[in-house]
């Protein structure tokens, strides 16, 4: 479990991310949602530890990220995985060597077991058979699930999303959801999930939270977003057609129509 307590960050006298107290749960795929500008990033990037908030904790199952030394956060690094917008993979390596890489970097077991563990991950993500493959001779998916065995495969107790969707159409991207979602249970993982994509918030929206304007606004499940009566967070739902209709829906079922 990660919670933030009290989380504070300016910039130049702006505040951009103002008293943010939250809670992300073990076994949960936890989204942060809100419009462009309202500072999901910079919370992820003081939740991971590369920008340091003005004032609160950040806990990790009670470790307090805020007041650890260098070394502390290099330990504690290591039991986070990390997925990046566009999958961010080597082009010049393969697969498999992709997901090697933090192993190479960080385990301390010899090549063949650094190997059949970059193997089970990629098992896990049903891509065994691109191992010898480059980035450039993949789709975006597979690209993507290559991605998550990367992320997985030093076993991260924390696994951190930026718009996994980012590039991926409808289809694939539900799968890459469900890919996520089953790793996080299976695994019991605390995963923290940026997103835009409403429907990522209808599929495995199991702990959202809404920031508006820097300011923790709503926080609940992808059911609970259905009958919330928060202003702010319909009007930012009702941008998405998806959910639009969700809500009508929803709303005439009340109305006994
Ligand atoms: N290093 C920085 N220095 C100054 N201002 C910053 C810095 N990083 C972010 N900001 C500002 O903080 C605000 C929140 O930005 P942030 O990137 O967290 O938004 P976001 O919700 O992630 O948006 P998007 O969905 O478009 O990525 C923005 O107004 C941004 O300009």
């Amino acid at each position: 479990m990660i919670e933030v307590k009290n989380i504070t960050k300016s910039f130049e006298g702006r505040t951009v991310l103002n008293d943010i107290s939250a809670v992300f749960e073990t076994g949960k795929t936890n989204l942060i949602i809100g419009r462009s500008g309202s500072g999901k990033t910079v919370l992820i990037k003081n939740i991971i530890g590369l920008m340091k908030p003005d004032s609160g904790e950040i806990l990790y199952d009670g470790r307090d990220l805020t007041s650890m030394d260098k070394q502390e956060l290099n330990m504690l690094r290591r039991e986070m995985g990390m997925l990046f917008q566009g999958s961010a993979l080597f082009d010049s390596m393969t697969v498999l060597e992709n997901v090697m890489f933090p192993l190479n970097m960080f385990s301390k077991e010899s090549y063949k077991d650094r190997e059949k563990r970059a193997m089970f991950c990629l098992e896990r993500v049903n891509l065994a058979e691109a191992e010898h493959l480059y980035p450039s001779e993949i789709s975006g998916g597979m690209m993507k699930r290559a991605a998550i065995a990367r992320a997985i495969a030093l076993n991260p107790k924390y696994l951190f999303c930026d718009e996994p969707n980012s590039g991926l159409d409808p289809k694939t991207s539900l799968l890459i959801d469900d890919l996520i979602h089953d790793i996080t249970t299976e695994y019991k993982m605390t995963t923290v999930i940026n997103t835009h994509d409403m429907n990522s918030v209808m599929n495995i929206g199991e702990n959202i939270i809404f920031i508006k304007e820097g300011v923790k606004e709503w926080q609940g499940t992808k059911d609970q977003v259905i009958t919330s009566n928060n202003k702010a967070l319909n009007d930012f739902i009702f941008a998405s057609d998806l959910f639009r209709k969700v809500k009508e829906a929803e709303m005439h079922q009340d109305d006994g129509i």
